[in-house]
């Protein structure tokens, strides 16, 4: 039975850029739970967890990390959200030889085994956009890509990921743009230079503003695709915001057609996975514990699976280092922020993780980054359709054949002298 406890850290931003404990911390909570519900799963230990908000800011991260460090009992793991915590978290707790695994941390700059060596995330980085971008180029023959971004570490990353992917397969970008809060010159530049195959990295609220600019320069329609992300909450252009001067039919108008990107991060089926239940009843049992009509409102809702996964994840990793460790007469809870021997056993059990959660088949990489299912979509007459799937490991894209074009087919990547004649 179990007699004996194991505690974690857990690190919630509950305001600021990111407020996703609002929906991760209550996921956590179900799935600690539902764990230590399991005789199977640790039958000697019950999984108990020490948490607090650090509001997404980094300092105030650290500070959470030293309380959950200095105070008994000794944590075992630390779970974390915001990507500019995990960054600190994973750097500082590698010196208490702590595992972290961060359920919220999308930037690319967190998949370096130099400076974060006991990192994961189930949470998959941005640059996951970019290997199906590179497939619908490819399947409509675009090789002339422009890219336009907001200044901001995360997606300054992932333009140069795509970068060094497109050069790989004899495409290049042939314009690249970037603006602080402004996107005005950016797009101009844009249309100036000619730009058609356009992918675009920002925040929802600077992407109403370059919208609304695409409007007024005419950089939408028939010669030009749009890719930007697809993780915005639904209605994103319908959303009230004095920072730009378009309406909605403005900006409806310039968006049809685009295309988006974005992980598939709750499981598409409806078939019972290795966690105990259906993704459905997931969210059911989500919606009743947030207990609220419109979950569209709660920031982290959309991560929740994966902070539910990333739990499930730790307590199949503890079982199997338990396992490991007792061959050698060790026990987890001798752990005590020096016993390399026990961080090793936990890190192998985690770099080896494989299981199909209410996420989706959950596995990292070497880096420790979530590998997922990506999905494109396309903006058509005013909603989302679903035009494609990709699985980047086995590098198998399923169509719908979906897709609408405005001009009646794919325009091409530039103007070729043969449309001058
Ligand atoms: C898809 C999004 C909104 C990207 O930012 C993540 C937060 C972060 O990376 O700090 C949460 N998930």
């Amino acid at each position: 039975i179990k007699n004996k406890t194991l505690t974690i850290g857990g690190i919630f931003p509950m305001s600021g850029s990111w407020a996703g404990g609002e929906g991760c911390q209550p996921a956590v909570q179900m799935a600690l739970s539902d764990v230590n519900n399991q005789t199977d799963i640790l039958p000697e230990y019950k999984l108990e967890m020490d948490s607090d908000d650090s509001q997404c800011k980094p300092g105030l991260g650290t500070k959470v990390l030293y309380k959950l460090l200095y105070n008994k009992p000794t944590k075992l793991l630390v779970l974390c959200g915001c990507s500019i915590v995990s960054t600190f978290v994973a750097q500082a707790a590698k010196m208490w030889k702590l595992v972290v695994l961060s359920y919220g941390g999308s930037s690319p700059a967190l998949s370096n085994r130099e400076r974060f060596p006991t990192f994961f995330r189930t949470h998959p980085s941005g640059t996951l956009h970019n290997p199906i971008r590179l497939k619908v180029f490819k399947k409509f023959n675009w090789k002339r890509i422009s890219t336009i971004q907001e200044t901001q570490e995360l997606f300054t990353s992932t333009i140069e990921d795509l970068e060094k992917r497109v050069k790989r397969e004899g495409m290049d970008i042939v314009v690249r743009q970037s603006f602080l809060t402004d996107p005005t010159n950016a797009v101009r530049n844009l249309r100036r230079q000619d730009a058609r195959i356009i992918v675009g990295v920002f925040y929802e609220d600077m992407a109403r503003r370059v919208f609304c600019q695409a409007y007024k320069e005419k950089l939408y329609g028939k010669k030009y695709v749009w890719f930007i992300i697809g993780w915005y909450p639904d209605n994103w252009y319908k959303v009230k915001d004095d920072r730009h001067n378009c309406t909605v039919e403005q900006l409806e108008e310039a968006l049809e057609g685009h295309f988006t990107t974005e992980a598939i991060i709750l499981h598409q089926e409806p078939s019972m996975t290795e966690v105990g239940m259906t993704a459905q009843q997931f969210t059911e049992r989500l919606d009743k514990m947030l207990n609220t009509s419109d979950t569209s409102l709660i920031t982290g809702y959309p991560e929740a699976p994966l902070a539910y996964d990333a739990v499930w994840a730790m307590a199949f990793a503890f079982h199997k280092a338990a396992a490991k460790l007792e061959e050698r007469g060790m026990k987890l809870e001798d752990f005590d922020y020096n016993n390399e021997e026990i961080t090793d056993a936990i890190y192998s059990a985690m770099n080896s993780t494989k299981f199909l959660g209410i996420s989706g088949n959950v596995a990292f990489t070497a880096k420790g980054d979530r590998i997922a299912w990506t999905q494109v979509e396309q903006f058509i007459n005013g909603s989302y359709v679903k035009l494609g799937v990709y699985d980047a490991v086995a590098d198998n894209l399923t169509w719908y054949n979906k897709e609408k074009w405005l001009g009646g087919r794919p325009p091409p990547d530039h103007t070729r002298v043969i449309d001058h004649l």
